[in-house]
């Protein structure tokens, strides 16, 4: 039976005058990939941030199994097994991608030799093995988005919320991402929530779709069904 390992419940988010998220309610089934799409503004990193606990939500509750998330630290949520990527590629640009993903190791490694060990195996499988030793900084933009992923790999989450990771990648770029994400999905047991305005590629991957539109869930849905769905059209592909 499929059981919700997140589950979000009457959200809501402010910003001095600017109501960001309005009672969001909805569930992250164990093992799914869950894409958010909507307008620019919509709320959906908003969304991330609440669930992560950056910029926790006003009201409202998030279960992380079964145990409400809001109002504990970032790190501790990380901990838990909830992790993020940012929208903007953040990482140490002065360090190799090597040293970005092992200080991530860290975390959950006994010594440094460990965490190196750790980080290597992780570049190896974002296919970064022959960029180890290049400073991020030097990394095309497809390859620093890999490192992301790594680093938020390195964290051993149970749920990893992707925000925006394909932005200006050409479309081979795109389809490798898309088959890594599917592999950390399938293989590595991670339930994924993928921020995205490439539909296209949103739809290839996605076992349902939420659209946000003014913070508000306008649908939630197979990804053909929600494509189908007329203030999906009219709100995201700005069609009258
Ligand atoms: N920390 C904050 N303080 C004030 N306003 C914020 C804050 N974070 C987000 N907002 C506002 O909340 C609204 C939703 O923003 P958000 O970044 O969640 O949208 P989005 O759907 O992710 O958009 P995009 O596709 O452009 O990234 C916007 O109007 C934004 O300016």
């Amino acid at each position: 039976m499929s059981r919700a390992i997140l589950k979000v419940e009457n959200v809501d988010q402010r910003f001095a005058g600017l109501h960001a998220l309005k009672r969001v309610n909805f569930e992250l089934i164990e093992g799914e990939i869950l894409g958010i799409i909507g307008p620019n503004g919509a709320g959906k990193s908003t969304l991330f941030n609440a669930i992560v606990g950056t910029v926790p939500p006003v009201s409202g509750a998030i279960h992380f199994k079964g145990r409400n998330i809001v109002g504990m630290p970032t790190h501790q949520i990380a901990q838990l097994g909830v992790a993020k990527t940012s929208q903007t590629v953040q990482v140490f640009d002065e360090m190799t991608a090597l040293d970005n993903v092992a200080v991530a190791a860290l975390l959950n490694s006994a010594t440094v030799a460990a965490a190196r060990s750790a980080a290597r195996e992780e570049l190896e499988f974002w296919g970064l093995e022959g960029h180890a030793d290049t400073l991020a900084q030097d990394l095309p933009l497809a390859q620093r988005s890999l490192l992301e992923l790594a680093r938020a790999m390195m964290l051993h989450p149970q749920v990893l919320l992707v925000d925006e990771v394909m932005a200006g990648l050409n479309e081979v770029e795109v389809d490798d991402i898309l088959d890594k994400l599917v592999r950390i999905n399938r293989d590595r047991g991670v339930s994924l929530m993928v921020i995205e305005h490439n539909m296209r590629a949103l739809m290839k991957i996605s076992s349902q779709i939420l659209a946000l539109d003014y913070g508000a869930i306008l649908t939630l849905g197979k990804p053909e069904e929600v494509s189908r769905h007329k203030q999906v059209i009219e709100a995201y592909l700005g069609v009258e």
